[in-house]
Formats: structure tokens, C-alpha cells, sequence
């Protein structure tokens, strides 16, 4: 079920030789379930470390993110990434070339009866406008299909919250702006709570509901 996020006082940072390399300090986030908010700014701002630390990949240094009433990270928490119902859809698809497109988009459903299964495919399939394609395989498909089937295989275990990190990034500018707006669509048709991280401020007034505009520490 599609829930919303609330980050508070978000620190995150990496170990070096130097010591902590602080990445990110004070940040606060709230997204209403059912809207799209975008991270907005420019390279090496934490965007991608912020979408990693909501993923459960990144620990927290200070404050919190929580999912509904869920805490995922806080002081002395750390939900492990398969348990936070957390999906995710990055520039390179991760489609696994040898598997169909029905296969990709069934992948992450193994533990649903066969038929349960098949009927979401087929439901998730027809949601992204390639209801025909479930038997063709990645390097068969154009890269906007690509990542439309990339879409529809985070979309199927219903995450209550889907990440998309720079989704459009190695797309024609046409493929992207007639993807941008059919994603949109796709997310406010099915309630999605999603969080989109972009350095296009265009992209990101299309898809979102909200701007977080973040800039470097
Ligand atoms: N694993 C890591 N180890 C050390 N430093 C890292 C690591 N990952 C990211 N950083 C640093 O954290 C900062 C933020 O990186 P991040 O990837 O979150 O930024 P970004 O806003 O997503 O950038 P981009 O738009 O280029 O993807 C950068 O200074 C980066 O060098």
C-alpha cells in the first residue's frame, strides 16, 4: 500500500581517510502518500545519497525517515532493504537481458501462486502500454520501452514508495518528454508515492507535485 515519507534532520556522510565526509546535514522531506515529490539540483548536492539511505543501502548519521507510521532509519535503526517495501527504477533499466520482459516484470514477485503472478504481469504490462511485448526480450525493445518495462517490474509488488533516480537520463529528448508525462500518468493513476531525482528543473515541474531544490553542504 502506497503510504507517505517523512525525513527529519536527515545527516548522511561518508568515511575517509579525513574523517567523515558530510554529504548532507538538516535535511527534512515530507511527502503526502499518493504524490510525486522530485529532488532538484545540481551534481554531487546528495541526491542519490539521499535515495540510497531511504533504500536502506546508506546508513543515517543523525535524524530520520520514516514510511507511514514505519521508522526505516533512525538512531540506532537500520530496517534492511528487502523489509521497507521500497521500489526503485535507475537510468540503466537493470533489466536482465536474458530474461522476457514478462520475466523482468515478474522477477520480483517469486513468491506470489503462479496464476497471481501471470495476472499481474499481464496487468502491469497492459498499465505501461506493452501488453503485447511480454515475450520479447531487453535488447529487442527500444530504450524508452525499456524503461517502461523497468517501470511496470517496480511498480508490481506495489512498493509503498518507488524511487526513481534520474529514470530519463540516456533517453532521446522526445522519447523523454513523451515518457516523462506517460510515467506521471502512470503514478497518479495507480496513487504511487514516488520520489523523482533529476538535475532537469523541466522534468522536474512535469512530473512533480513538489521541489525539493537541494543544493551542496
Ligand atoms: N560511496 C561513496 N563514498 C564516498 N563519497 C561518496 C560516495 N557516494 C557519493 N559520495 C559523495 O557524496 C556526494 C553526493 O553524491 P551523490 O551521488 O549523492 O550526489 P548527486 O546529487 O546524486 O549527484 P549526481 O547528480 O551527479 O548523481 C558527492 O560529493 C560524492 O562524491
Amino acid at each position: 500500500m502506497t503510504a507517505s515519507l517523512q525525513i527529519s534532520q536527515l545527516q548522511l556522510g561518508y568515511d575517509s581517510p579525513e574523517g567523515l565526509h558530510t554529504v548532507l546535514q538538516g535535511f527534512d522531506l515530507q511527502v503526502p502518500a499518493g504524490h510525486i515529490a522530485s529532488l532538484l539540483g545540481p551534481s554531487g548536492c546528495g541526491k542519490t545519497s539521499v535515495l540510497r539511505a531511504i533504500a536502506g543501502f546508506e546508513p543515517v548519521r543523525a535524524g530520520s525517515i520514516h514510511l507511514g507510521e514505519v521508522l526505516l532509519s533512525g538512531p540506532k535503526v537500520h530496517l534492511p532493504p528487502e523489509q521497507r517495501h521500497v521500489g526503485m527504477m535507475f537510468q540503466e533499466y537493470g533489466l536482465f537481458p536474458h530474461l522476457t520482459a514478462e520475466q523482468n516484470v515478474g522477477f520480483g514477485l517469486r513468491r506470489m501462486a503462479r496464476a497471481e503472478r501471470d495476472r499481474r504481469v499481464l496487468e502491469l504490462l497492459a498499465v505501461v502500454g506493452l501488453a503485447g511485448a511480454g515475450g520479447k526480450f531487453p535488447h529487442e525493445l527500444s530504450g524508452g520501452q525499456q524503461q517502461r518495462i523497468a517501470l511496470a517490474r517496480a511498480l508490481a509488488p506495489a512498493p509503498a514508495l518507488l524511487l526513481l533516480d534520474e529514470p530519463f537520463s540516456n533517453l532521446d529528448t522526445a522519447t523523454r518528454e513523451r515518457l516523462t508525462l506517460e510515467v506521471r500518468d502512470i503514478l497518479r493513476a495507480a496513487g504511487q508515492t514516488a520520489i523523482l531525482v533529476t538535475h532537469n528543473a523541466q522534468e522536474a515541474e512535469t512530473m512533480a507535485d513538489q521541489i525539493c531544490r537541494m543544493t551542496p553542504v
